[in-house]
């Protein structure tokens, strides 16, 4: 099983203030102790998200913190990054071929179905998201929540089949530290952080809580 994701922050624009705003709460989160960072962005255009990608990874790269793309494969291919994509998001195989050998890509599960569909296939995601595990208010159309019971059968499912996985949806100090006692690779927050009046401390408060 390969990779640590710790404590992954995924972003949302909206929550910061605006795009322009984002890279400055991804500092403050690093300061405070996040391990990855994802840029997940809905609204923008390609042309301006690639220019919230760069404005990240003026912040993520002298920290030598990882960034990963949401959804946009063609965008992630520019910068040679890792990528995660949904059940509904471009096929793995599509995205791979876009991507050639070298980047990871991540891909969402919430259901056992789709976990052995995803280890099954010809070709397989470095990474599983797997969520929501508790309700979450950040993307309105995210499945059942799973609980804690079935993201640990789901994480041994995976990890045994060699492939890590990260737990997101509704994670917050109340529930972090049960999750993070799963079997999980990383636990990904949105607006845990970057909701919070003080992102760096938040990351803290997350950080200090994880196993
Ligand atoms: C780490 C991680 N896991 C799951 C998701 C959700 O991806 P997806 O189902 O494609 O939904 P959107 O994020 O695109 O709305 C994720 N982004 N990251
Ligand atoms: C981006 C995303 N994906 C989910 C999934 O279940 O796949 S839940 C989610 C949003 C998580 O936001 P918050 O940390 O604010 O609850
Ligand atoms: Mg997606």
């Amino acid at each position: 099983m390969k990779g640590n994701y710790g404590l992954y922050l995924v972003t949302d624009s909206g929550m910061a203030g605006g795009w322009q705003k984002v890279a400055g709460v991804v500092a403050e989160a690093i300061d405070g102790g996040v391990n990855t960072v994802q840029v997940r962005d809905k609204e923008l255009d390609d042309t301006t998200f690639s220019a919230l990608v760069e404005s990240i990874l003026s912040v993520t790269e002298p920290a030598k913190v990882p960034l990963i793309v949401n959804d946009r494969v063609e965008v992630a291919a520019r910068f040679s990054l890792d990528v995660h994509i949904g059940q509904g998001d471009m096929p793995l195989e599509t995205a791979r071929e876009l991507l050639g050998a070298g980047p990871r890509i991540g891909l969402s599960v919430g259901t056992h179905a789709e976990l052995r569909a995803a280890l099954s296939g010809s070709i397989r995601p470095d990474l599983i998201g797997m969520g929501p595990v508790y309700a979450t208010n950040t993307k309105k159309d995210a499945g059942a929540a799973l609980g804690v019971n079935t993201l640990q059968a789901l994480a041994a499912d995976a990890a045994a089949s060699g492939i890590c996985s990260v737990a997101i949806g509704g994670l917050n100090t109340s529930n972090i530290a049960e999750v993070s006692r799963t079997g999980v690779a990383g636990c990904c927050v949105v607006s845990a952080i970057m909701a919070a009046t003080d992102p760096a401390e938040a990351a803290r408060s997350l950080k200090e809580l994880m196993a």
